[in-house]
């Protein structure tokens, strides 16, 4: 007998700090779980860089055990997805492991763009939606304001939304029955040859990857062999079982269940979010829909700030590889930083992550150079390359078009903000696509634009410009072709690579005399005099010059305290940990990223 019919699927889709990590909290101890006691705030939120952050990067899926009003015990099983645009895909396989969803909406803020964008994933992975009005203890909640906007802006039914506040328990046994008698139980062929949709996987220094599938046709035990469509590598299983929230061992994982796997897989690349593992011995024939190999979209370099760190630094690079199929990088030398890497990354949050994981757990000191989009160049002689950095940019002579790559961003705001937000996509390059009114106070704009224009500053623009009101969703479209140039930073007529940005020909003349103003604000003042020109295809279009340094720091100490003359110097030192040498001058971080400001 399949163990199907009691089984639910379901994930929680909100949008950040609406709730959700709160409300599976609630569930968790609701359902015997986690006591409250075993309750560390916020179980799901695994990684420390997490916890700090307060946003759920990473998927982890619990199994409830709930004896529901109708007196039978359910297994519940909780996927948690993430809460960010860079790792849509992630959230859309998550969502394709499920039969419901819970909606979650603060009833004091109403439906976000975020939320909008993974209600439609939602959608078209056909699940039960279940609205949830969360944080009803608030004395700012309106939540007849918010249905009517669940069901005007997203045309859902709100009439049993069900009324929540998961900081004070209310409302949780309401939703556990909604549950089981809202989401349909999952469908599939247990007898059929095994198609089990993998939609997270994480590294075991002892066990090796471990998978987290949704089981669709057939069943996996330990002892299987199994083969992964994508690629058609063949594994043995060693473990089968579910979170519940610690590992549980079972001997079988049938259709309809969701569970994990091990199979001493040597590297979670090897277990492609949205891959289909199937059967070696008895195969099926199709992989399960939905697959697509990710991306990376913004790249930029990492490198050492102290060069005897570069194996460290490799040694590192490599492992994140392994454990995270979105990142790659590649060697590169710079001529001013010597020899790093170029990394690529899904997006902007990912990076910081990722430079962070770097830093924190391999103790690594780095300098990265501003992040950028790919380009897509297209050389005379009708070759088509993609770069990566901008100081690949070949000669303006030899190229005869260069496309960037373009989004279709999703803007939703209250309409005081819409002629702010619309004069910045203006300025953004961006083309409007459309723009309705959802409520009479709440507009969708959508926009076409470069997305080398969001890596810039846009969000933070978007934020200021709508005092915070204003969410950003986007999807890529494709690569168009522009009027780009690559501006050239010389400091003491030094090329310094790592400074080259591509920017729009009619913006260059602005960005490079803004550059090279900021660059001499952040360069310290140094022995010699320095001289910064931004320059395009050799032609010097902006100036500025650093006047060299003429006291000793400590001059002003002498005949003081010695303590107060050694701790200067100490701060001095500590200074000096995010600079760069480069030819005579001394660099730092800031300099780098400074391109990013606009
Ligand atoms: N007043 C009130 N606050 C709540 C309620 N539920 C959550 N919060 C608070 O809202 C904030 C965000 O809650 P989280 O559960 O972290 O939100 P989240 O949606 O998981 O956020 P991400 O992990 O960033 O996606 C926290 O400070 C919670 O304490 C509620 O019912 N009432």
């Amino acid at each position: 007998m399949p163990e199907a019919p009691r089984i639910r699927n379901f994930s929680i889709i909100a949008h950040i700090d609406h709730g959700k990590s709160t409300l599976a909290d609630r569930l968790l101890e609701a359902t015997g779980t986690v006591s409250a006691r075993q309750m560390k705030a916020q179980f799901l939120d695994r990684m420390d860089i997490e916890r700090e952050r307060g946003i759920t990067i990473k998927a982890q899926t619990v199994r409830l055990s709930y004896r529901a009003a109708d007196g039978e015990a359910y297994a519940l099983n909780l996927i948690d997805t993430p809460g960010h645009v860079d790792f849509s895909y992630e959230v859309s396989r998550s969502l394709a492991a499920c039969e419901g969803a819970l909606l979650v909406v603060d009833a004091s803020q109403g439906v976000e763009a975020q939320t909008l964008a993974n209600v439609y994933l939602a959608l078209e992975n056909d699940l039960e939606i279940i609205p949830v009005l969360n944080k009803i203890d608030l004395p700012s909640a309106d939540p007849d304001r918010v249905r009517r906007e669940i069901e005007d802006i997203i045309g859902l039914d709100a009439s049993a939304a069900i009324l929540a506040s998961a900081k004070e328990g209310l409302g949780t046994e309401e939703i556990l029955e909604a549950v089981v008698r809202r989401i349909p139980p999952p469908g599939g062929d247990p007898a059929g040859p095994l198609r089990a949709l993998i939609f997270d996987s994480w590294f075991d220094s002892y066990q090796g990857a471990v998978v987290l599938v949704r089981v669709v046709d057939g069943a996996i035990r330990p002892g299987d062999r199994i083969r992964m469509m994508s690629t058609g590598q063949e594994y043995e299983v060693s473990r089968v079982g579910h979170f519940a929230p610690d590992a549980v061992d079972r001997d079988v994982l049938g259709a309809g269940d969701v569970g994990f796997l091990t199979a001493a897989i040597k590297s979670v690349r090897d277990t492609r979010v949205g891959d289909t593992i199937t059967g070696a011995r008895r195969p099926a024939s199709a992989p399960l829909p939905g697959f697509r190999p990710v991306k990376a979209m913004v790249f930029c370099g990492l490198y050492p700030v102290d060069s005897a760190q570069y194996d460290q630094l490799k040694e590192a690079v490599e492992k994140l590889w392994l454990n995270d199929p979105a990142f790659s990088y590649e060697p590169e030398t710079s001529s001013a930083l010597g020899f790093g890497f170029r990394c690529g990354f899904l997006g902007l949050l990912h990076m910081e992550i990722i430079q962070e994981r770097l830093e924190r757990e391999f103790e690594l000191s780095l300098i990265s150079t501003a992040p950028a989009v790919p380009y897509e160049v297209t050389l005379a002689d009708g070759t088509v390359t993609k770069i990566h950095n901008p100081a690949q940019m070949p000669p303006p002579d030899r190229i005869a078009q260069v496309a960037e790559p373009y989004v279709r961003a999703e803007i939703h705001l209250p309409k005081e903000y819409v002629g702010a937000v619309m004069r910045l996509c203006d300025e953004k390059r961006g083309t409007q696509a459309g723009m309705r009114y959802l409520t009479p106070d709440r507009v969708l704009l959508t926009y076409e634009m470069p997305f080398n224009e969001i890596v810039l500053d846009f969000y933070d623009r978007l934020k200021s410009a709508s005092r915070g009101y204003a969410s950003l969703d986007y999807d890529f479209i494709g690569w168009r072709p522009a009027d780009l140039v690559k501006l050239d930073i010389l400091i003491n007529r030094q090329p310094v690579d790592a400074l080259s940005v591509i920017v729009h020909k009619e913006k260059a003349y602005y960005r490079g005399r803004d550059l090279a103003g900021r660059l001499r604000r952040v360069i310290p003042r140094q022995l010699y005099e320095v001289v910064i020109q931004a320059a395009v295809g050799g032609r010097v279009i902006a100036r500025e010059r650093i006047p060299p340094l003429r006291k000793d720091v400590t001059a002003k100490c002498y005949g003081g305290d010695i303590t107060r003359k050694r701790k200067l110097l100490e701060r001095q030192k500590a200074g000096k940990k995010r600079m760069k040498q480069v030819g005579s001058v001394e660099i730092p971080q800031e300099a780098f990223l400074s391109v990013l400001k606009v």
